[in-house]
């Protein structure tokens, strides 16, 4: 069986974090989005895998994935330089696949179900593909499966009346019959070769898809909420780091758990948490910050207001005077420099205004 991770999307809900960064590699808890597929893959046994990616962003990947070190692992870059879609991403796949069943993964997807899962219900007598699905708030949003008698009978793409609450979610077992389907389907009406068009083709030819349900967190970081989310369920579900070694890399500061901080950051008289992650060689004094990501080589210094729910790019630069009770939750972009003016500036009334 290979591995296919794609991740050659344009990422525009992501923006400006995308312009910087394939969505893929955006970190949570720290470690790029990526890998944690990667592991899942690998976990399987899996060490043939592809990644779908555009051209440009080549070095970008290869700089991610040479952190991970295992000499049985091969790695081959497949373009695509148009975003026409999942199923058009997959099929610039086909030669490297050729013949051999494979599993799929969004390369923006974190999923905590253990894959052996899937692979299990794959290997039942014969199955075309198996698909992971997850009961969902906003069926609107999603990929939604349609079940009776424990067969998927139906899959709508962002449905405006859901027959259902399970989502397909980024996870997916096909045998190369995928190929034929993506072949045979038009572009959805949003100009996309979408893969649930594809799966109901295969089911409407006779082909057989089963599925398995997690009740496990899984999520893409394809917005700030839920990138934000995973972030949070990812430190909650991680908080391997004991307290102590937090706190040893925070001088004078309260540290509510969980929290990652990376390596080289220099951490002072704040509060930091619940649920922050702060990546490498980043620098926060005299600041309070919950619910955050926090990139690599972020400053933040004297802000005046809490920070919450926010993500401070990379290089990025936020200071002010401290000087106020409110709080303050945004996106400061890659190497952006932000100085937050103090309660007096900020709440000033307009005399004898109306
Ligand atoms: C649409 C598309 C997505 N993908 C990948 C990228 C993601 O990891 C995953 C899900 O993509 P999406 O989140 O559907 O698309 P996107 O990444 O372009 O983001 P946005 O909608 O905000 O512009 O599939 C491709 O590789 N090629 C494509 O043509």
């Amino acid at each position: 069986m290979k591995g296919l991770i794609l991740g050659a999307g344009k990422g525009t809900r992501l923006r400006p974090f995308t312009y910087t960064q394939p969505k893929p590699l955006l970190p949570v808890a720290n470690q790029p989005v990526i890998l944690y597929g990667l592991t899942q893959l690998m976990k399987l046994g899996i060490n043939e895998i592809g990644i779908v990616i555009h051209p440009e962003q080549e070095e970008s990947f290869k700089q991610v994935l040479k952190s991970v070190n295992d000499p049985d692992l091969t790695v081959t870059y497949i373009y695509q330089t148009e975003q026409k879609g999942i199923g058009h991403a997959v099929m610039q796949a086909k030669s490297f696949i050729g013949k051999h069943p494979f599993v799929l993964l969004l390369g923006d997807n974190l999923i905590c179900e253990p894959l052996l899962a899937l692979r299990d219900q794959f290997n039942k007598k014969g199955i075309h593909s198996t698909v992971l699905v997850k009961e969902v708030s906003h069926p609107e949003d999603y990929g939604i499966a349609e079940i009776k008698d424990k067969k998927i009978v139906n899959l709508e793409e962002k449905p405006s009346r859901p027959k259902s609450n399970l989502a397909v979610i980024g996870a997916y077992i096909f045998t190369p019959y995928i190929f034929k389907a993506i072949q045979s389907i038009e572009p959805s009406a949003r100009g996309e070769y979408e893969i649930t068009d594809a799966i109901q083709w295969l089911i409407d030819h006779g082909y057989r898809v089963n599925y398995v349900i997690t009740g496990k967190p899984a999520s893409d970081v394809g917005t700030v909420e839920r990138w934000l989310e995973a972030n949070k369920w990812m430190l909650q579900m991680e908080n391997k780091e004991g307290l102590s070694e937090v706190k040893e890399k925070a001088q004078d500061s309260i540290i509510i758990p969980p929290v990652k901080i990376g390596k080289n950051c220099e951490i002072k008289q704040s509060v930091i948490g619940p649920y922050v992650s702060v990546d490498s060689g980043a620098k926060i004094e005299k600041c309070s910050i919950r619910n955050s990501v926090v990139l690599k080589g972020a400053r933040l210094e004297n802000v005046p207001f809490e920070i919450s729910d926010s993500i401070v790019g990379e290089g990025a630069s936020v200071s002010g005077s401290r000087d106020a009770e409110s709080h303050i939750s945004g996106i400061f972009p890659d190497k952006s420099s932000v100085i937050i003016p103090d309660k007096q500036t900020t709440f000033k009334k307009k005399e004898g205004g109306t």
